[in-house]
């Protein structure tokens, strides 16, 4: 991770409802200029931990700090420089885009600019005549995402925005919280329950499993995770067979099957150094190749792994 001061940190994070624990110890690093993806399987405490950084539930024990200051001291000051979307926005369906999120920015006595700035920001301006009845899924969660955008804050926190949507909405969620980012400076934490999602976004991951940070880091450091798991698989007539010829090169290999042997990732010039080997030793080779697990594999693995711990 970067040495830039976090944006937003937990320390030691604990939660529990009532006798039942569902955080333990949550070290979130969310580095300025991000985007966090928050990762986790269904009921893994993402939720849970997004409303504690929004201080709507007080953490049994640890603290959480936002832009360098802790939430619990500097409650609404703090809270002032964040936009949140949390669950299905609330709208009201018989008002216009516009007159929706007019309705917010009055209550919230914002300047009167700000309804339009938020709408182009998220694409309505177009639609923003329109009763959010007749607003796709899609444009109901930009329309939430522009309500959230009206304080104009550093940071946005963000449950499962493309929980959902069809490929279009989440490919145009995709490519507004990108221009939030790049464009405009915001730090966003999105959770999401999709590896291939937060792939496809995030600068930063942090994986949680039954309530327990398992992985956090820069994207690439997730996927050379994937890498030092690349699997080199040899189909052969018998594996046992080829075991007992050669032992020393097949030292690591594991039997998977009666003609299939699972190896360690290996170098090209190895894989020939074996190729050859097996030929010489009259074996047939039907498929050799190098698989790399997907991400989801890598995921499980990690969480298996936290698992066991
Ligand atoms: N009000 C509550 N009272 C008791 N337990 C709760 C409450 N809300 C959530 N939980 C439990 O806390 C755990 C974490 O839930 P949380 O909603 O944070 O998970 P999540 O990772 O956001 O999953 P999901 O994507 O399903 O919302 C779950 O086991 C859930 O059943």
């Amino acid at each position: 991770m970067t040495n830039a001061p976090l944006l937003l940190q937990t320390q030691d994070l604990h939660f529990r409802f009532g006798a039942r624990p569902i955080l333990h110890g949550v070290n979130l690093r969310v580095p300025p200029g991000s985007i966090y993806g928050f990762l986790g399987p269904n009921g893994a405490g993402k939720s849970t931990t997004l409303r504690l950084l929004l201080g709507l539930l007080k953490p049994t024990a640890g603290t959480v700090q936002l832009f360098g200051h802790d939430l619990a001291r500097h409650r609404v000051a703090l809270l002032s420089r964040v936009g949140a979307l949390i669950e299905n926005p609330s709208l009201y369906d018989h008002l216009t885009g516009r007159e929706n999120v007019d309705a917010t920015r009055g209550l919230r006595g914002l300047p009167a600019h700000r309804t339009a700035d938020v709408l182009a920001l998220v694409g309505l301006s177009e639609a923003a005549d329109r009763p959010a009845r007749e607003y796709s899924l899609g444009m109901r969660q930009r329309l939430g995402l522009a309500l959230a955008l009206l304080p104009d804050p550093d940071l946005l926190l963000l449950d499962e925005p493309t929980n959902g949507l069809d490929p279009s909405g989440i490919m145009e969620m995709r490519g507004l919280l990108e221009r939030l980012r790049q464009e405009h400076g915001k730090t966003i934490l999105l959770s999401s329950h999709l590896i291939s999602e937060i792939e496809k976004i995030a600068t930063h991951v942090g994986v949680i499993q039954q309530g327990r940070l398992v992985f956090q880091g820069a994207l690439p450091e997730l996927r050379q995770l994937r890498a030092g798991q690349e699997q080199l698989v040899l189909e052969t007539e018998s594996a046992d067979t080829c075991r007992n010829l050669l032992p020393r090169l097949l030292a690591d290999a594991t039997v998977t099957g009666p003609g299939t042997l699972r190896l360690p990732g290996r170098a090209p010039a190895q894989v020939a150094a074996l190729a050859a080997a097996l030929v010489a030793a009259g074996q047939p080779i039907y498929g050799l190749r190098q698989e790399q697990p997907s991400l989801e594999e890598t995921f499980l693995q990690l969480t298996e792994t936290s698992v066991a711990q």
